[in-house]
């Protein structure tokens, strides 16, 4: 697909799934929210975070089609990119099992980076921007969003990590009260700031965001936040470059684009689904799932990380009307 346009990429193809992506993600992190001081959360806390996991899922699945999508790769390529991505994934399992520790902070500190890096990437995009690195308000961001639901649910989540890191000690106390000491007045300094830039809707979501993570039993705010905030979004960006062109999503007609993400995304999700099924069969209740589903979790997002960042370098480095040869310098291979 060769993009169009004087400066930047337009709006057009990104513009209605960016909007349609945007209502369906601030309605059910508000609607999760609006559960807590009303009938609450209670034993069921759990049910929003293997629930957010499963549907954040298929986000990842049309990875290996990205590419191929915006430079009209032919398969040969596809197939040898699908084979390198799987290698990557299979190497970050290893190493998560040689090294469980380290890898899971390493895991950890790529997931604040990627969810970081995918709010302000979704936001430029919408605003009809070119991607931009925008480092600080990223780590914010993924802070927000990951860090601040681990620290305050360090008890929820200690006995997910320490059946995953097994023999390791607890963590110091006061870790988790630098992170919320740390992020949450970030936060609130980002909101302002987005706000007197007269970036009102970013500003509004990030106080969405905060009241999220600080309203919610913490793993139910992160895995809605997951599966309808971060998936929902990056699906938005799937179908924006729909192999069939810009035509239905730059019209707003998403059924068609939506209906070719789920077909090429059934594959590999239904793989990891039966994958995850197993795991669950032989787990002991959600936790030991989350135990047993984690370093999985970390394989597959090592390559979805990488491929997003070089998703995120195209949107910003190729601008509309360069044809091309501006999308080839931005090759993955
Ligand atoms: C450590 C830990 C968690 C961390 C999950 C992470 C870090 C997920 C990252 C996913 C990514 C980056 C997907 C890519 O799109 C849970 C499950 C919340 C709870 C238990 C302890
Ligand atoms: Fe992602």
């Amino acid at each position: 697909m060769v993009p169009t346009g004087p400066r930047h990429r337009p709006a057009g193809p990104v513009a209605a799934a960016a909007r349609v992506a945007t209502a369906l993600s601030l309605a059910a992190v508000v609607a999760v929210v609006a559960v807590e001081p009303t009938v609450g959360w209670g034993d069921l806390a759990w049910v929003p975070l293997v629930a957010g996991l499963l549907l954040g899922l298929p986000h990842g699945a049309v990875d290996h089609l990205v590419p191929a999508r915006r430079l009209g790769r032919r398969p040969p390529g596809t197939a040898l990119f699908a084979l390198g991505y799987a290698v990557v994934a299979v190497l970050a399992w290893l190493a998560f099992r040689a090294a469980p520790g380290p890898a899971l902070l390493v895991f950890v500190a790529l997931s604040v980076w990627h969810f970081g890096t995918g709010e302000t990437a979704f936001a430029d995009l919408r605003a009809g921007r070119p991607v931009q690195r925008q480092a600080t308000a990223s780590l914010v961001l993924g802070g927000l969003v990951l860090l601040v639901p681990l620290a305050r649910g360090a008890d929820d989540a200690a006995p997910v990590l320490a059946a995953v890191v097994p023999g390791a000690g607890t963590l110091p106390a006061a870790v988790p009260v630098t992170v919320l000491a740390v992020v949450l007045p970030a936060a609130a300094a980002l909101a302002a700031e987005r706000l007197l830039s007269g970036r009102w809707l970013e500003a509004a979501e990030v106080a969405v965001l905060l009241v999220l993570v600080l309203v919610v039993p913490p793993l139910a705010a992160f895995g809605v936040w997951f599966g309808c905030w971060h998936a929902v979004r990056h699906v938005a960006r799937v179908l924006a470059a729909d192999p069939a062109g810009d035509a239905d999503p730059a019209a707003g007609r998403l059924a068609a684009p939506l209906r070719r993400f789920a077909l090429a995304a059934a594959l590999p999700t239904a793989a990891v689904l039966a994958v995850l099924a197993w795991v669950w069969s032989a787990a002991d209740g959600w936790r030991g799932f989350l135990a047993a589903g984690l370093p999985l979790l970390a394989a597959l997002t090592l390559p979805h990380a990488l491929v997003v960042a070089w998703l995120d370098r195209a949107e910003g480095d190729a601008p509309a009307g360069r044809g091309p040869a501006a999308w080839q310098r931005v090759r993955p291979w």
